[in-house]
């Protein structure tokens, strides 16, 4: 039982308050989440390679799972994810005798897959992730090369939103990227998304990933990054918090629990960063982080092997952390 006040309480007033999950944490986390989230997203089991494994073979025993989930504790739904390079089956992209396919084959596809997807969960989802990272982060280039660009090329960024707003015209269709509050990315993904707003594209709102750690973006960075997207009338939404104690590139693997002047330190840089939220209420209207407690994180292991990490809110035995405490408090 919590004592705690719940976050999705303090928060009403503001944005959902929403959590990644898989089959595993709905059953560990069950009552943490049903207490603190009123939103979730599955981790992995909504990618295309976890539900559409072989030309016209779904699989929808897990996603279903979590649907089911939400459902029974009254959580709103994020579909997580319809087109993206990574997690993405071998086959879309394969064509007559492991030639590459067609431009043509790979939109009959992918709007095949939208059809069918966003059509089974066009009541338990509201707002789907519909394109996640077509952004290049670095050099000149605006589109990471991916197969999608190879064959398609820039057009299967505005089929996907048209393809979805068909299959659920009352779904919430977002762009999603990472590194989103670097000036120079953020500048890209603006380009992106002015320009699909300008072909008439149905985009609704932009994903923020948010995968911070305790140095960096900087506060003003992520400032800059929420006027540029809300210049656009685009409604935003954190998707994958976590704040990691280390810096990216940090490879230091001795730590096998989290000193305190760490915990501290993420009490204040939690702080700072949902006031800063709070101040931009009216255009943000979810924060999801990208898990819920530190006993089960994508951060353990990447981007280095053996680096377990202490991201969240909440600790491995559920109990609120001195960031969870920092952020409650009315003010
Ligand atoms: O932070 C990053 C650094 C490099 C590449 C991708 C990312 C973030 N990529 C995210 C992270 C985890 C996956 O489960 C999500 O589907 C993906 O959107």
């Amino acid at each position: 039982s919590f004592t705690e006040p719940a976050l999705k309480t303090v928060f009403a007033d503001d944005f959902r308050i929403g959590a990644a999950v898989n089959p595993w944490t709905i059953q560990s986390q069950e009552q943490l989440l049903a207490y603190h989230f009123n939103s979730i997203t599955a981790e992995n089991e909504m990618k295309f390679e976890s539900l559409h494994p072989q030309e016209g073979i779904y699989s929808f025993g897990k996603a279903d799972e979590l649907a089911a989930f939400a459902r029974k504790h009254g959580l709103a739904m994020r579909g997580h994810t319809l087109v993206w390079h990574n997690q993405t089956s071998d086959w879309l992209f394969t064509g007559d005798a492991g030639a590459p396919a067609s431009k043509e084959l790979l939109l009959v596809r992918l709007k095949s897959h939208i059809d069918t997807v966003v059509g089974r969960y066009k009541n338990d989802i509201y707002a789907w992730d519909v394109v996640n990272e077509v952004i290049a982060d670095e050099g000149a280039e605006l589109l990471r090369p991916s197969k999608w660009l190879d064959i398609a090329g820039p057009d299967f960024i505005a089929k996907a939103f048209e393809y979805a707003h068909e299959a659920d015209p009352n779904a919430l269709l977002f762009y999603n990227d990472y590194n989103e509050s670097n000036p120079l990315k953020c500048d890209k993904i603006y380009t992106l998304l002015k320009s699909l707003l300008a072909q008439g594209v149905p985009v609704h709102g932009i994903g923020l990933q948010a995968h911070w750690n305790l140095y960096d973006p900087a506060l003003d960075d992520i400032r800059a990054a929420i006027e540029k997207y809300a210049s656009l009338g685009l409604q935003l939404q954190l998707t994958e918090l976590d704040m990691s104690l280390f810096r990216f590139e940090d490879k230091r693997t001795d730590l096998k629990s989290p000193p305190s002047e760490l915990l501290e330190l993420q009490a204040e840089r939690y702080d700072v960063i949902f006031r800063l939220l709070k101040e931009y209420r009216e255009v943000i209207s979810s924060v999801t982080f990208w898990g819920a407690a530190d006993d089960y994180t994508w951060l353990d292991d990447f981007p280095v092997r053996g680096r377990k990490n202490w991201p969240f809110l909440f600790d491995a035995q559920y109990h609120p952390k001195p960031a969870f405490n920092r952020i409650v408090v009315r003010n």
